[in-house]
């Protein structure tokens, strides 16, 4: 993955410095969004977030709008990201990609084997048991699954991460690390970067990218699939506290309250 300084956009000015060509094609907007740490700042427990006030009003000028596309692609289970957002006529995927909700209310489940879907429930048990304690917890989202270790003392969380991550790749899962979380993935070939381009292709077509200019924006090493399946091919965000990451991304974004600036750039010119 390209590593280096990631030029960062804070405003109006560079927005239309470095996207107005591209945001200036005629074709239909598509703004494919991660939810946590991109349109609602993290918080300390899943339920407590909140897409900002700015942010909320310029989505929901966006998606009345026909000449615009809108979806939120999160790790979230897709009914809990669904009213978190709580926006009609918006694509919404779940699971890292795995569920996805179209806006007339037709679903897509990636099929997950029968022998899957045993280990997970196993692993689920086995996470529960031996390591939800000291303030850490499993979040069970039946076709992947977080555990938050965010509350756990500072000490005991590198032995605790080792441990689960152990386990998880025990049960055949995928481990990854996130925000004070590790994100337990089933082994298939399936993430946000194929969801994103089955969601495009679903909405526009096979040759989407002469049709749609699309805008991606995420926080997480879940999300680089998402920059990397769209580079070249559509204009990519990661919201990061520093340039220097390691990224698909095309720009930086500081925060989720500079995911509502881009939205109302966009919604605006
Ligand atoms: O793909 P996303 O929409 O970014 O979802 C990724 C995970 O986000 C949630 O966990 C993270 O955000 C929580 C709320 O801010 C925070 O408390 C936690 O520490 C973070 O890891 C969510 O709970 C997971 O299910 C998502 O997979």
């Amino acid at each position: 993955m390209p590593v280096g300084n990631l030029i960062t956009l804070r405003n109006d000015i560079d927005f239309s410095r470095t996207l107005e060509n591209y945001a200036s094609t005629k074709k239909t907007l598509a703004v494919l969004l991660d939810y946590d740490g991109t349109l609602a700042p993290i918080a300390a427990h899943p339920n407590d977030t909140r897409i900002p006030q700015e942010t909320d009003v310029q989505l929901k000028q966006l998606v009345t709008r026909d000449d615009v596309f809108v979806a939120v692609i999160s790790g979230r289970g897709v009914d809990d990201v669904r009213s978190k957002v709580n926006i009609d006529n918006v694509t919404y995927a779940g699971n890292h990609g795995l569920e996805i909700l179209y806006p007339d209310g037709t679903r897509y489940n990636y099929p997950i084997s029968e022998d899957l879907k045993s280990n997970y429930t196993k692993m689920v048990d086995t996470l529960n048991e031996n390591f939800a304690h000291d303030g850490a917890w499993v979040e069970n989202k039946k076709a992947s699954l977080t555990f938050h270790y965010r509350n756990v003392p500072a000490e005991l969380q590198n032995e605790l991460k080792e441990e689960v991550k152990k386990t998880v790749k025990g049960f055949g899962f995928r481990a990854n690390q996130a925000h004070m979380a590790i994100e337990a993935k089933p082994p298939v070939e399936w993430n946000k970067g194929m969801a994103s381009l089955c969601i495009l292709e679903n909405k526009f077509g096979k040759d989407w990218s002469d049709k749609a200019k699309v805008f991606f924006a995420g926080d997480d090493t879940t999300d680089e699939d998402a920059m990397k399946a769209l580079k070249n091919k559509g204009i990519s965000f990661r919201i990061a506290n520093s340039n220097q990451i390691e990224t698909y991304a095309d720009y930086r974004l500081e925060s989720p309250l500079g995911v509502g600036k881009l939205l109302k750039w966009l919604a605006n010119r």
